[in-house]
């Protein structure tokens, strides 16, 4: 594998270089097979990709830095951020012909640690791994890892724990957060470079365009609302969706407390130090809108003025509205939208969020007859599921047809903050079978697998009290 360093070469304004700090004893927990052909890397023994993943071994061409960015995090704005536990090593071209960055998460302090100790400890780095497979099978574009390693490394949550670490694959790792940090330091020339680079990297096609800052905004606008819309049609709640967590290309990154929904709640709180909800489920549409806002704000001194970002953002509405109801249209089955399908929506969301009916099943199960099994007031939904009956029966496709579309739209096997758990505790007692089982499940959301028929279960009541700590 041979890398290039584009990001490293824009200069010390923009990242430091850092060496990292191995791991006592790495070992691999998992390998991305996926993306081991993404980067044809195949060749690679399991030692050198535990290495790898160590900081030990850095490919030829690579120029270990760290990147600097700002950012507001719950609403506050933090002057200087950076990566504080994340080392970008460089850039490969995968087989696909897109230009990867290779980032360590985990492998040690960096100038921007603060008072953090650059490690990340195997929990948090197991959920890391398996969400951004799962939501990358689910179709929604995140960023991803080749592989992660766990080691004997004491790191000190609120217990002690092992020193974990994960090799992270992106199309870029820059935020909104980097662009904010230029522009709040007055660097407009390293801003206007910082757009130059995305421009020249992801959007070659605008390289000789006068509006280019002006076009990165309205893409980044659409595609972190289109991003959301498909947040929000699996269910899935990200949980610290401050502007130092949004990449530019709209693409779902830092994976914390995040989770999917189960009881279907629709101001579903994930991340338990988010005393006010600020990034509840419900809210996510409306945040990714206010970061986008975030973004404008920063990019300000290279558009026309004011009026120009407004009128730049001011589509995210729209942009989201018209995903996130297409998804919605697929999910039920309906292939066209009239007049009254709203109202039919939403009738169903809030019988379900005052049933905590489980989301996934539901959406599962929807055309079939047991579906009216999931439910306990039978009068209310068989009112719902008369008006939905009526309304499939508009459809030019047969039920039979409706049913099957829905079974490649609304996945069986999601993530499950229980399921993730178990593995998890495996993991902890030296046995990652379980991780690796899980990957192998999720990489498959919408077939049927009877091998695993029980994955695909509503959560046993202990899940309700799983707690997912927010110290990572
Ligand atoms: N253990 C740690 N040591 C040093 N810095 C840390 C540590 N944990 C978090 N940080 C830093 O605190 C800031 C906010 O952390 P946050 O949880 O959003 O990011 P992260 O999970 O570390 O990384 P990323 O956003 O790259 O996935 C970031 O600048 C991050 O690098
Ligand atoms: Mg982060």
């Amino acid at each position: 594998m041979k890398l290039v360093h584009t990001y490293a070469d824009l200069g010390s304004t923009f990242s430091s270089h850092v060496q990292p700090q191995p791991l006592d004893t790495p070992e691999l927990v998992s390998v991305n097979q996926d993306i081991v052909q993404l980067l044809s890397c195949a060749d690679f023994s399991e030692e050198q990709l535990a290495q790898l993943c160590n900081g030990e071994m850095i490919p030829e061409g690579g120029q270990p830095v760290s990147m600097v960015y700002s950012g507001h995090q719950f609403g506050v704005y933090v002057p200087r951020l950076g990566d504080g536990r994340a080392i970008l090593l460089g850039e490969t071209e995968g087989s696909d012909g897109v230009l990867y960055d290779l980032q360590l998460k985990g492998a040690g302090l960096t100038p921007y640690s603060r008072d953090g100790d650059g490690r990340a400890v195997l929990r948090s780095t197991i959920r890391e791994y398996l969400c951004g497979e799962a939501l990358h099978s689910l179709g929604i574009p995140t960023t991803r890892a080749l592989c992660l390693i766990n080691s004997n490394t004491p790191v000190y949550r609120e217990q002690v724990e092992t020193g974990a670490a994960l090799l992270r694959v992106s199309e870029s790792h820059i935020r909104f957060g980097t662009f904010e940090y230029f522009s709040h330091t007055r660097q407009l020339d390293a801003l206007s470079q910082l757009v130059d680079y995305v421009v020249e990297r992801h959007f070659p096609e605008w390289t000789d365009a006068d509006d280019k800052a002006a076009n990165l905004l309205s893409e980044a606008t659409r595609r972190t609302a289109e991003m959301v819309a498909q947040w929000q049609a699996v269910g899935w709640c990200h949980g610290v969706m401050n502007s130092d967590n949004m990449s530019i290309l709209g693409h779902t990154i830092d994976y914390g407390p995040f989770g999917f929904i189960d009881g279907f709640n629709a101001v579903h709180i994930c991340n338990h130090s988010d005393w006010h909800g600020r990034y509840a489920f419900n809210r996510q549409p409306d945040i990714g809108y206010w970061n986008c806002s975030a973004l404008a704000s920063a990019l300000l001194p290279l558009l026309e003025g004011k009026e120009q970002a407004e009128d730049l953002i001011k589509q995210y509405p729209s942009f989201f509205s018209k995903k996130y109801a297409s998804l919605l249209r697929a999910k039920f089955g309906l292939s066209s939208s009239k007049e009254g399908d709203s109202q039919l929506f939403d009738e169903v969301f809030q019988l379900m969020h005052d049933e905590r009916t489980d989301y996934t099943i539901f959406f599962r199960a929807l055309g079939k007859p047991d579906l009216q099994d999931l439910f306990i007031d039978r009068d209310r939904f068989n009112s719902w599921s008369n008006k939905y009956e009526k309304r499939i029966a508009q459809e030019p496709s047969s039920l039979d047809e409706i049913i099957k579309s829905m079974s490649q739209v609304n996945p069986k096997y999601i993530l499950r903050n229980h399921l993730l758990q178990i593995a998890i505790n495996k993991a902890e007692n030296g046995d990652y079978s379980e991780v690796n089982k899980l990957l192998k499940i999720i990489r498959q959301p919408f077939s049927e697998q009877p091998e695993f028929e029980s994955y695909a279960d509503s959560p046993p009541d202990w899940a309700g009290d799983l707690e997912v700590s927010c110290s990572s």
